[in-house]
């Protein structure tokens, strides 16, 4: 699934004060390409991510997924688009305590239009040998991927992740960043990764940098790299 934005700003307001998070944002990801935004603290990228996906609204400019004009849809609509179509990873896990692995990736694929197999997904990231545990009985890591197959379970036509390895080290990082690869080589899923980490970028396809609520760049990736052979840190 593509995604157009046009003339996109996000204003925030706390009193009488009000904040530019996004200024005239144009911007076009194509079906099945990898991204990676870039910038500093501050620099609207989480904005921007909840904008897109429909978390949050613009408060001017137009949004679309192929030729459906979210920006128009309503809270309801909006709900059901992203919990058909859409699949988030983000630096918390959010799995649901009193359930174990397998239930709380059922959770995920139930709401898919088009699930994948749940004891494929699981072994796809290496938790099938734990299917029975309860998150309180893994690792940061471990969680992670749970979280991540809940994400891919209902197999969504965009993946986007916020900071998904933040809490992680290298090997568990990688291997997370590896599961969200494949997906998009193998299922051609739209992929849009927030990161801090500048050596992430080198899986992109094309690398959005934002300084200030505004693309500073865009950058076609030369250099396309595995998740095993980015450095780290
Ligand atoms: N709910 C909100 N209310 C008011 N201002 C907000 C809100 N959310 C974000 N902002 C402001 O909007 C701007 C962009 O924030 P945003 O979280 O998008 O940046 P970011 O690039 O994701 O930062 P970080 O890398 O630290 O997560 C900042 O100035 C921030 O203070």
């Amino acid at each position: 699934m593509s995604i157009t934005l046009k003339n996109v700003s996000k204003i925030y307001k706390t009193g009488d004060v009000e904040t530019v998070a996004l200024k005239n944002i144009n911007l076009e990801i194509k079906d099945g390409e990898f991204i990676v935004i870039l910038g500093p603290s501050g620099s609207g990228k989480s904005t921007l991510l909840n904008v897109i996906s429909g978390l949050d609204t613009p408060s001017t400019g137009e949004i679309y997924f192929n030729d459906i004009k979210i920006s128009d849809y309503n809270e309801d609509k909006l709900t059901k688009f992203r919990r058909n179509y859409l699949g988030f990873i983000f630096q918390q896990y959010n799995l649901l305590q009193n359930l174990n692995v397998r239930e709380n990736v059922e959770i995920g694929s139930a709401v898919g239009k088009n699930p994948l197999g749940i004891d494929e997904v699981l072994k796809s990231v290496s938790m099938y040998e734990e299917r029975d545990k309860y998150p309180y009985q893994l690792s940061g890591g471990q969680q992670q991927r749970v979280s991540i197959a809940r994400s891919i379970a209902k197999n969504p036509k965009i993946l986007f992740c916020d900071e998904p390895t933040g809490a992680l080290d290298e090997k568990n990082g990688k291997q997370i960043l590896n599961i969200i690869q494949v997906m998009n080589n193998n299922l051609k899923t739209t992929t849009v990764v927030i990161t801090h980490n500048t050596n992430i970028a080198y899986m992109a396809d094309r690398i959005i940098k934002m300084n200030s609520g505004v693309i500073v760049d865009i950058i076609e990736n030369q250099d396309k790299r595995k998740a095993s052979e980015i450095l780290w840190a």
